[in-house]
């Protein structure tokens, strides 16, 4: 099998994007021990702060945060972060050529559980000159290589750097990625359906209307039936979706009318969204591509809708339509 060096020499990209997807490789590697480790390495349960979105960060959040920071510091190709743990992007040096934006862990509320976690990150060109926050405000398209770690039974690791994406897992013997899946594709129709569902009577009439023709199954007007799964950390819905397929989405919601949307664009969004475009599947808010979003804000939130082409475009159908004649769900 081939490794993640020998995958990445075969693919036309500069030899210092595959020299930093190395380094965030390796650092994984090392978070995945850490994660594997638990309790024995005393790395669970919670710090007495918060993170710049008001989230008691765990302690995972913050040593995670803190090993990409320091390796992507040494590596010597990046001039900025920004990360859901920094309240602000962190200038890492005056050369290099990328911007990196990640989520150190994602899924933080499944760590004490022992349940899936994952690393979610997203590479940007880094403009001349200095950098500043609104050096990070591009849209993902400009993205030049997206991927996550998932750290479950096996780790492993997606990777686009838009040729495609490609699956690895990492040989715990070796601490070497190989690459088990060369060409993901996720298949265009789904069954299967990822909401929180306790959040239901908070989305607005698109949504509610579409989950409730899903939970309808044959007598519906779908004419058949649906499964859910939730796993509470996008790392996993993800995989899930890139592995056989579904429909993920994090909509709308007026439960705390100051924070409509939950997941954050920068971070989580584009990157999943540039892979799941990648392996022929399709990303929306409902009303717009992801990854044609102008940032205002690297922690900026959006409502996401990603997963297989044909269900994607059937959900955007319900927001096609206009509700304001229907009375209130
Ligand atoms: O708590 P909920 O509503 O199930 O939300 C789960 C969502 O929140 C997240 O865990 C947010 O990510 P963080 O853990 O990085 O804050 C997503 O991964 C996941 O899809
Ligand atoms: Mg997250
Ligand atoms: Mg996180």
């Amino acid at each position: 099998m081939q490794t993640l060096a020998q995958t990445l020499a075969n693919q036309a990209i500069p030899a210092s994007l595959a020299q930093l997807l190395q380094t965030l490789a390796s650092t994984s590697v090392a978070i995945s021990n850490a994660v594997r480790r638990g309790a024995l390495a005393g790395v669970l349960g919670s710090t007495d702060h918060e993170n710049v979105q008001g989230e008691t960060q765990k302690k995972l959040d913050v040593i995670t945060n803190e090993m990409l920071k320091d390796a992507l510091r040494a590596d010597g190709t990046v001039r900025a972060l920004a990360s859901e743990e920094e309240d602000f992007p962190v200038v890492l040096g005056e050369h290099g050529d990328y911007l990196v934006c990640f989520d150190p862990l994602d899924g933080s509320s499944n760590i004490d559980i022992n349940s899936l976690v994952g690393t979610i990150f997203s590479v940007l060109p880094a403009p001349q000159g200095d950098v500043s926050e609104q050096s990070f405000l591009q849209s993902g398209r400009h993205q030049v290589a997206a991927g996550y770690v998932l750290y479950g039974p096996a780790t492993m690791l997606a990777l686009t750097t838009g040729q495609g994406v490609q699956l690895y897992t990492l040989d715990p013997q070796s601490g070497e990625y190989l690459l088990t899946n060369p060409a993901v594709s996720i298949p265009k129709d789904t069954a299967e359906f990822a909401i929180n569902m306790s959040n239901q009577q908070f989305w607005e009439a698109p949504m509610q209307t579409y989950i409730g023709d899903l939970l309808l199954g044959k007598i519906g007007p779908r004419e058949k039936s649906f499964n859910m799964r939730w796993i509470a950390a996008m790392v996993g819905d993800v995989h899930r979706v890139l592995s056989r397929g579904g429909i993920f989405t994090y909509p709308t919601d007026n439960k705390n009318p100051q924070k409509p949307y939950k997941l954050r664009l920068m971070y989580e969004a584009n990157p999943m969204s540039l892979l799941v475009e990648q392996a022929g599947g399709k990303s929306s808010t409902g009303y717009q591509d992801i990854l044609d979003i102008q940032p205002a804000a690297i922690h900026q939130r959006v409502a996401v809708i990603l997963g297989s082409a044909n269900e994607v475009a059937t959900c955007l159908e319900y927001h096609a339509v206009d509700y304001s004649d229907e009375p209130e769900l």
